[in-house]
């Protein structure tokens, strides 16, 4: 397995962290509800000393919803100074939560002259922009004629009596850990060039035949399901017309159509991960 991926911003990641961390009320940290272990940053934890703590279980809308209920509680029950929303970041009505659940963490900020200040952080392509711009866009909503959104540096002025500090904004997962770099790229978390396209499209066929049987059986009109990761690979290639010269099937555009339909939910909603059973 090749892993071509963030190479060494791990100590300005830390500088900053520690830097800004006695700067600001709450700490926000965007994980992907299909894999929150493995889209999460291994040094917030360690870093975040006493701060209130949001853990934003993003993209909720793609997975399993009785896992992230799960996930929910094993983050709230694993550690009291933490709160655990799930939500869609596109969705108001969900992001509306997060101002509320910072208000009620901090509640001597946000008055006048005191503005709460928020860290917003989580690793590429969780949905931190989309969050972001939806808990702005609700300003603009409400004001119309201003615009929402302030930019001094790396602070964001919500005007609603919040600062989001969008730095370091950007981390990078534990990609130590094989099953969980394979979780992230099917997910789509990390860019297709990092890991081997079909390793990948293998790793999520052998996933989903183990955990989403029904799903794949329906998505792929399946009738026989092999047993054997690429041979499922290959069946799905067949099924969707992936064929090369003499009928052999083109194993690259099945990888393709499988990760496709996966990363864009049109398998079903599916979850890469459970939390470990609370004690
Ligand atoms: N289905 C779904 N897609 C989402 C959600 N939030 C974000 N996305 C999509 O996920 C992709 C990445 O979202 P961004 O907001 O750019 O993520 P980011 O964390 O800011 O990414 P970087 O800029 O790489 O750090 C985009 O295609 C979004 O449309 C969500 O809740 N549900």
């Amino acid at each position: 397995m090749t892993i071509k991926w963030f190479p060494g911003h791990m100590h300005s990641a830390r500088k900053q962290i520690i830097e800004v961390m006695p700067k600001i009320d709450v700490a926000v940290e965007v994980v992907d509800a299909r894999l929150p272990a493995s889209s999460g940053n291994p040094l917030l934890a360690e870093l975040r000393q006493q701060k209130p703590f949001i853990k934003v279980l993003n993209k909720a809308d793609l997975a399993d919803p009785q896992v992230t209920k799960a996930w929910v509680k094993y983050f709230e029950k694993s550690d009291h100074g933490l709160r655990a929303v799930a939500i869609n970041a596109g969705n108001k009505g969900d992001v509306s939560r997060i101002p509320k659940l910072c208000r009620s963490l901090a509640p001597q900020r946000g008055k006048p002259g005191r503005p709460l200040r928020v860290m917003v952080m989580g690793i590429p392509n969780v949905g931190k922009s989309t969050l972001i711009n939806t808990l702005a866009g609700k300003r603009i909503a409400q004001v119309g004629d201003r615009p929402a959104i302030t930019r001094h540096a790396q602070q964001i002025d919500l005007r609603n009596g919040i600062l989001l500090f969008d730095t370091p904004g950007i981390l990078w997962p534990n990609l130590e850990d094989q099953q969980g770099a394979y979780r992230l790229a099917a997910s789509g978390a990390i860019g297709d060039n990092a890991m081997d396209y079909q390793n990948v499209a293998v790793f999520a066929a052998d996933y989903l035949r183990q955990s989403y049987l029904e799903l794949l059986a329906t998505r792929y009109k399946l009738k026989d399901m092999p047993e054997e990761p690429t041979e499922l690979l290959d069946e799905i290639g067949r099924r969707r017309g992936c064929l090369g010269s003499g009928g052999v099937v083109d194993s690259y555009r099945a990888a393709e159509v499988l990760l496709r339909d996966l990363q864009s939910g049109k398998i079903g909603r599916v979850s890469f991960e459970s939390p470990p059973a609370i004690a």
